[in-house]
């Protein structure tokens, strides 16, 4: 699924009002009903709703929406801001359909802002997508007003005062909201980590903007979507064997570490991996071979640290390297020669990141096509500071062009980079997956997709949706606090099922 810009969306807006042809009115009241449809499958009845409305066609959605819970049989209370001069004219127009029964306050200053308890609902539609500038005087006040309470506020569209799609400046005055109901297409602040913290639960409705338009309308970012991977994964065919899925080989796991390298290696082959070879230093043997009898070992020279590597590097469909390694100058050197050989498609995390921050000589010679899997600080250490997530996302595009490799940049809508400038962001994923070890299993999984045969991009948005998925599974079983990094791979079963079995 693209994700538009404000300006995009806008566009969006004329063009589906020019060629379905629908009169704007009529858009706002179709939005208008997606959203009270929403929250009707959210709210009973006994929960009063307090629509705040500002003076553009975001306050007229909350008009329309007023209009629509009062047919319903919920209580609505209506408070208006702003210049009557700024009123847009389908805000003008629903506040005409507005029935004389609903109650109607305009708020000139703090005093007339409204007391709100627990059980109310509060409608946030001040500004949409066309904020222009940061919130100031009463607009600001209001809202403090309105996240100083302990009523649900959900957004409509957007949360007020958060910018869509560029940075909202430090210090704004945002609501606060427990959900947003945005209409056909998230917002890129949506997924970004500090703006992403005001939009709570999200939500996307449809409201039939033209199909024509939303096709050829270009974008560099797009939200991962389950429709998209049931089209990449392959299915097994009856006459395949293990040579048919490919042989992976990992390197990881130092002393204290092995965990880190037993996770990788149980997840590439729970991916679908025909063979898997790991190789470990001589104190990770045993434990290898009882944590994950599945997999051949390759006893590294030294007894507690990568040092060396297999010769026949050849033989391998994925080398997949980082998990545990540990940041010893035996390691440092051992990459930079590894980086001298022809090597097979790469998937690099953790230590492996970081000796190559450490060495950027190493980075000079990576191979195209190669999959880094940073998380932000790990990132952080590959680029320099960013000032802020967009900023960060601009240094995404140029590391990834630069070194013509994709990068995996983890969080809570994990961001995949490529080298032709394109962002994925991932949909799946849950809060539990805070915890040690989520990331080797994610290493894992890519290397066992990789030697699998599928491109890096391909690896990438299925490895990165799976590895979500398999969370979600296991937070529905197990929920979101207990979960463990194994859990991830003990579910990837479950998850590449619900992919399979999900109509197309
Ligand atoms: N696109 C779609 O598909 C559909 C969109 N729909 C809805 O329309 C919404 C977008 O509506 P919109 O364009 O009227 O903009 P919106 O944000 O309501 O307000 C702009 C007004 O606010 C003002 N203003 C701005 N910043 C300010 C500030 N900081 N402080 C004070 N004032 C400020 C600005 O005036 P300015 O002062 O900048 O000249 C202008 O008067 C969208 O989010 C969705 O909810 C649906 O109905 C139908 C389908
Ligand atoms: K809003």
């Amino acid at each position: 699924m693209k994700i538009l810009s404000a300006a995009q969306t806008r566009d969006a807006d004329a063009y589906t009002i020019a060629q379905e042809p629908i009169s704007s009115l009529d858009l706002m009241e179709r939005a208008a009903t997606a959203l009270v449809q929403w929250l009707e499958q959210h709210f009973q009845r006994e929960r009063p709703f307090y629509i705040f409305c500002g003076p553009g066609n975001n306050g007229g959605d909350g008009l329309a929406a007023a209009r629509l819970l009062h047919q319903r049989a919920y209580d609505v209370y209506v408070f208006l801001t702003g210049p009557e001069q700024k009123r847009s004219a389908d805000f003008t127009q629903n506040l005409e359909r507005l029935p004389e029964e609903i109650s109607q306050a305009n708020l000139q200053s703090p005093e007339d802002f409204p007391a709100l308890s627990t059980q109310a609902v509060v409608l946030d539609a001040l500004f949409g997508s066309r904020l222009t500038r940061p919130l100031e005087g009463i607009y600001a006040q209001l809202v403090a007003h309105l996240n100083s309470g302990s009523a649900t506020v959900v957004a409509v569209d957007i949360p007020s005062g958060l910018f869509a799609d560029e940075p909202t400046p430090p210090g704004s005055q945002v609501v606060q909201a427990a959900y947003t109901v945005s209409f056909e297409q998230p917002k890129l602040a949506f997924l970004l980590p500090a703006s992403g913290t005001y939009v709570g639960e999200w939500q996307v409705v449809p409201i039939g903007l033209h199909p024509g338009f939303l096709q050829q309308v270009p974008s560099p970012y797009a939200l991962v979507t389950l429709h998209k991977i049931k089209q990449l994964l392959r299915p097994r065919l009856k006459f395949s064997h293990k040579g048919t899925f490919g042989h992976a080989l990992l390197i990881g796991g130092s002393y204290g570490k092995m965990g880190a390298a037993t996770l990788a290696a149980q997840a590439a082959l729970r991916a679908g991996l025909g063979l898997l070879t790991v190789q470990v230093p001589q104190a990770g043997y045993s434990i290898l071979q009882t944590a994950v009898p599945e997999a051949m070992a390759l006893i590294d020279a030294h007894e507690f640290h990568f040092s060396t590597f297999p010769s026949d590097l050849k033989k391998y469909d994925c080398l997949g390297i980082g998990p545990g390694l540990g940041q010893a100058e035996e390691s440092r050197v051992a990459m930079e020669q590894l980086f001298r050989n022809p090597l097979p498609p790469l998937v690099l995390d953790a230590d492996a990141l970081n000796l190559l921050a450490a060495d950027r000589m190493l980075l000079t010679n990576l191979p195209a096509d190669s999959i880094l899997t940073p998380h932000p600080k790990e990132f952080e250490r590959l680029v320099g500071p960013a000032k802020n997530d967009f900023h960060r996302l601009q240094l995404l595009h140029s590391f990834c062009r630069e070194h013509q490799c994709f990068v995996v940049l983890k969080g809570a809508h994990t961001c995949i980079g490529t080298p032709s400038g394109e962002f994925y962001f991932n949909s799946t994923g849950n809060a539990g997956m805070a915890t040690g070890g989520t990331g080797d299993v994610l290493t894992g999984i890519l290397t066992g997709l990789r030697a699998q045969g599928y491109s890096a991009l391909e690896t990438c948005l299925l490895g990165v949706y799976l590895h979500g998925l398999a969370g979600d599974v296991a937070a529905e079983k197990e929920g979101q606090i207990s979960l463990i990094a194994s859990d991830l791979y003990r579910y990837l079963g479950a998850a590449f099922q619900r992919v399979l079995q999900q109509e197309k």
